[in-house]
């Protein structure tokens, strides 16, 4: 008999329709409903994306079984076995549903993971939280990554795939100097600097080890999809970055958004419409590298990490 290891893999979560979005907004803003001039701002951006199909679930639905495909790969030969199950912040379901569900299934052991590369307490912190109260509620062991920003294979798949773009941009013409890369990850409020939040120092980190191993000229960082309240979040903003980057006439940006994992909202509306907009405006080339989605090198990642956490737990 092998001994099944449950998997709570988690993330922010998005809605399973346009007629979702707006409990899903509600949820985000911790139970207030969003005005009806904010709902249908959301709204527009989600419709912009999807066309009326509603294909983003899909990409986490996917992750979660490919990741589970090759933890099993992994441990063919053992006498484990893992079952993944999801966990959202934001939508159903939720991360207490996993949490429960692992419970139910008579999983005595866990391991949790969440569907973004670096720690920050408004994020990765929140999640684990929840699922460790939940966990608790139920006797259930469950321990946790925080972060995997330094991955060898999340960099090299990233690398590769700055590469691919700045090859492309080659082939148009441009030279591999004249393109600027720049790398982003969603703005977080600038108080998480005072709480000595790690968030900021990872994404620099990750930056770097990329820039370094594609041999990548010229680059810098920027934030993106800032949220919509009154206190300061953290910046320069991509498209303020891009509107000083025209003023030193540079011509060809590479985004590489290696704060997200998927193609979701951030990567195909604030990137690709709204940053394209931008772009045509002021005469700009702009390109993205393509999301990691299921590359079989994430999926190696989330693999190593829950089976380096199961051992460390056991050595
Ligand atoms: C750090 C971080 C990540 C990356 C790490 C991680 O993945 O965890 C992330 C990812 C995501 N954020 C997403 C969507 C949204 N985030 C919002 C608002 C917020 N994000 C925040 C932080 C983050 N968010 C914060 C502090 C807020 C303010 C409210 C709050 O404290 O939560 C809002 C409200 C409206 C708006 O402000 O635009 C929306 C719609 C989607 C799904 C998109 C889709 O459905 O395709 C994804 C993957
Ligand atoms: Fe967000």
């Amino acid at each position: 008999m092998s001994k099944k290891i449950g998997v709570l893999v988690m993330s922010y979560g998005t809605p399973a329709s346009l007629d979702d979005v707006e409990a899903y907004y509600t949820h985000i803003r911790r139970g207030n409903p969003p005005g009806a001039e904010q709902l249908k701002e959301l709204k527009d951006r989600y419709e912009a994306i999807v066309g009326g199909v509603f294909p983003l679930r899909e990409n986490t639905d996917n992750q979660v079984l490919g990741m589970q495909n090759m933890l099993n790969e992994h441990t063919k030969d053992s006498d484990l076995e893992f079952v993944c199950y999801q966990g959202l912040k934001h939508a159903f379901p939720f991360i207490e549903d996993g949490v429960e569900k692992m419970a139910a299934d008579g999983i005595t052991e866990a391991v949790g993971i969440v569907l973004a590369p670096h720690y920050s307490t408004m994020s990765v912190a929140s999640y684990i939280k929840r699922a460790k109260e939940t966990a608790e509620k139920h006797n259930l062991p469950i321990s946790f990554i925080e972060s995997y920003h330094l991955h060898p294979k999340l960099i090299e798949t990233l690398s590769n795939r700055v590469n691919a773009k700045l090859e492309l941009f080659e082939e148009t013409g441009a030279t591999r100097e004249q393109v600027r890369v720049l790398f982003s990850a969603h703005s977080l409020p600038e108080r998480i600097l005072t709480m000595g939040d790690p968030y900021r120092d990872q994404l620099m980190e990750t930056s770097k080890a990329i820039a370094e191993r594609a041999n990548v000229p010229s680059w810098q960082f920027t934030w993106q999809s800032a949220g919509r309240t009154a206190e300061p979040w953290l910046g320069p903003d991509v498209l303020d970055t891009m509107q000083e980057l025209a003023k030193e006439q540079v011509k060809y940006v590479l985004v590489a958004p290696i704060g997200f994992v998927s193609d979701h909202l951030e990567v195909l509306y604030d990137l690709d419409i709204e940053a394209q907009e931008l772009a045509t405006e002021i005469d700009m080339r702009l390109m993205r590298i393509d999301s990691l989605n299921t590359d079989p090198l994430y999926m190696e990642v989330l693999a190593d990490e829950v089976i380096r956490k199961y051992k460390e737990v056991h050595a």
